[in-house]
């Protein structure tokens, strides 16, 4: 096949990309470039419109508004051999056995049956599933179920794997599992684009993520360009609670008791040392903490976005 080769910059690309139903906008204008061979997180609250983006940018449904480019084509489902894609909405056929679910999900893609039956039986065995490979479906548990659609989704040897949601419903052994998978597969070169509601899976796996809220992009770039937008937080505790080295404290600090908590100064915390020293409050303890993801998507998304996040993983974890 031509074409085969890579050699746009970017994966996956869409412009401006719009898509309502009835009058609600789901998607309302959003950019985003997934550069290839990277893990790409697109991290946003149940209803945020990351399905609707990732059903757009793989052309299973069509944008009301904007262009994208998947693989270099504007076309999406020509590529649709070379992506894999697991959607939201898990299901085998549950009297299929998993090898040939496998081998099943592989053709759909055009890889030749024969092939992907002893593909099918490799990748069981790496995931220390090959006494299942000629059960059905129905009997294996659930997250064994979930590991077969993802064998499913990558059989084909894709360019480009996207997943929704991919860790929903998983226990954590199977999520560490798929952070592997995923991981293996980036550095064989493979795109990963992923969607999630879940902080800690994209600030662990993403070179760069989009942050999405009502159908809008809040935030893309890197993980650690995200974090930067907040300042580091200093943590002191003196021995002395008085003294003139309380002026090179800044005025918005946080006290309790001998505690002192405040953001890094512009100048770092050098001038401020010098004056603790110099004035002798003692040092018991310092830290310096650069924020997390989940404090920089607090910062860029809102406190509402960032709640609704933690209900929704909360609800996933009761059920
Ligand atoms: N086919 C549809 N018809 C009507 N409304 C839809 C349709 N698909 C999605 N929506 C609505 O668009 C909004 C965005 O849905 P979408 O599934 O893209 O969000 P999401 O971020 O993937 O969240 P979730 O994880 O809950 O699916 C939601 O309010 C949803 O109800």
């Amino acid at each position: 096949m031509t074409g085969d080769q890579i050699t746009q910059p970017y994966a996956v690309e869409g412009r401006g990309l719009v898509k309502t139903f009835g009058d609600f906008r789901a998607v309302d204008g959003i950019d985003i470039a997934v550069p290839a061979g990277s893990i790409f997180g697109v991290l946003g609250p149940n209803g945020a419109g990351k399905t609707t983006l990732l059903r757009m940018l793989l052309g299973i449904i069509d944008p009301d508004g904007g262009e994208r480019t998947l693989l270099g084509e504007t076309e999406p489902l020509k590529m649709a051999r070379q992506v894999g894609y697991l959607p939201e909405e898990r299901g085998l056929y549950p009297s299929m056995k998993a090898a040939e679910a496998i081998a099943f999900m592989g053709a759909l893609r055009g890889l030749p049956l024969r092939e992907g039956r002893a593909r099918a039986r490799e990748l069981l065995a790496g995931h220390g599933l090959e006494a299942s490979a000629d059960k059905p479906i129905r009997s294996l548990s659930k997250g064994m179920a979930q590991t077969v659609q993802l064998l499913g989704t990558i059989v084909h040897q894709p360019r480009l794997i996207v997943l929704d949601e991919p860790f929903s419903g998983l226990d954590a052994i199977n999520q560490g599992k798929l952070e592997a998978l995923i991981r293996r597969e980036a550095e064989a070169g493979v795109t990963v684009l992923f969607s999630t509601h879940v902080i800690a899976h994209a600030e662990r796996l993403c070179e760069r993520i989009a942050i999405v809220a009502g159908g809008r992009i809040r935030f893309e770039g890197s993980v650690s360009t995200a974090r930067d937008r907040l300042r580091p937080q200093v943590r002191l505790e003196t021995r002395a609670s008085d003294g003139p080295w309380r002026s090179a404290l800044p005025p918005d600090a946080r006290v309790d008791g001998n505690i002192w908590q405040f953001a890094l100064p512009d100048g770092g915390i050098e001038p401020l040392l010098k004056a603790l020293v110099d004035g002798e409050a003692g040092i018991e303890s310092l830290s310096i903490e650069r924020p997390g993801l989940h404090d920089a998507f607090v910062a860029i998304a809102g406190e509402s976005a960032a709640r609704e996040m933690g209900k929704a993983e909360a609800g996933e974890a009761q059920g």
